[in-house]
């Protein structure tokens, strides 16, 4: 029996403060191929709060974000936003960025339009909304270049900027920082710190513990798709207590079962 920690004293809710989520699972499931990746996951994620979902690879992570977002549904169990089943409406209050950015074959600008005018914003809201975004990703000099000529860093700005620019209640990211060096990681940064002073709520996929210290409040530890601890990032990273964290924090293989379980 592998063990599952829940600290309650954080945003990183447990089943019995689940009703404070913005986002939540109940009893979330999802197989594939014979086996189980994601096994029975309950979670709540209060607004506001930047929530960083950790493990090795392989552990579910990237699974658990898009069944966040509605891309893969469930094979049992379900997502809840503002206590509803996760819908159309409710998948437009929030926005995904990938690892690698997908920017359409047109200028930045008109990267920036596009998505606007998909979402009804036009005319003068529509062009405040792109100086905005273009000045938050210190894309304004390259505002008529091809987003495809631009640099992995700056493509990836402009994804977060372009999609902070349709403000979403909840940005969802699956390691944006992955392939970059330094600079372009703190730039990304930046642009999430100054999101969630907005009041944009924040969940994202990361493998650099770094990186969830500076930029995290909680944490969601996965391991062969399962919740094995949540809680503050200080005191998971510092103090974690399940043989997965630990174990992970401390570069140590950690095999409970030999993989995601059979069905
Ligand atoms: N839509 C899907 N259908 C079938 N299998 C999937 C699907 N998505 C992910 N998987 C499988 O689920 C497992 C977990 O994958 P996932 O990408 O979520 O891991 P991860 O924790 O994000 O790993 P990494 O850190 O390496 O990115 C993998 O074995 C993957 O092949």
């Amino acid at each position: 029996m592998r063990d599952v920690i829940f600290d309650i004293s954080t945003a990183v809710a447990a089943p019995q403060t689940r009703c404070e989520a913005v986002l939540a699972t109940r009893g979330l499931y999802f197989d594939a191929g014979g086996k189980r990746l994601i096994d029975g996951v309950d979670i709540g994620i209060r607004q506001g709060r930047r929530t960083m979902i950790m493990g090795a690879n392989g552990a579910g992570k990237s699974l658990l974000l898009r069944l966040l977002h509605g891309l893969v549904a469930p094979t049992r169990g379900d997502v809840v936003w503002h206590g509803r089943p996760l819908d159309r409406a409710a998948r437009q209050a929030q926005a995904m960025v990938f690892q690698r950015p997908v920017v359409l074959r047109r200028s930045v600008l008109a990267n920036l339009r596009f998505a606007l005018s998909a979402r009804g914003i036009r005319g003068a809201e529509r062009a405040a909304r792109e100086a905005e975004a273009l000045s938050r990703a210190r894309l304004d000099h390259l505002a008529r270049s091809p987003a495809r000529v631009l640099s992995g860093g700056e493509q990836q700005r402009l994804t977060i900027a372009r999609a902070l620019a349709c403000k979403p209640e909840m940005l969802l990211l699956d390691e944006p920082t992955a392939s970059l060096d330094p600079a372009s990681t703190q730039a990304i940064e930046t642009l999430l710190t100054e999101a969630h002073r907005d009041g944009v709520t924040i969940v994202m996929v990361t493998h650099d513990a770094g990186q969830a210290r500076r930029i995290g409040d909680d944490v969601i530890f996965l391991h062969d798709g399962r919740v094995v601890e949540t809680g503050a990032v200080t005191r998971v990273l510092d103090a974690p207590q399940s043989d997965a964290a630990s174990a992970w924090l401390g570069d140590r293989l950690y095999i409970s079962r030999s993989a995601h379980s059979e069905i």
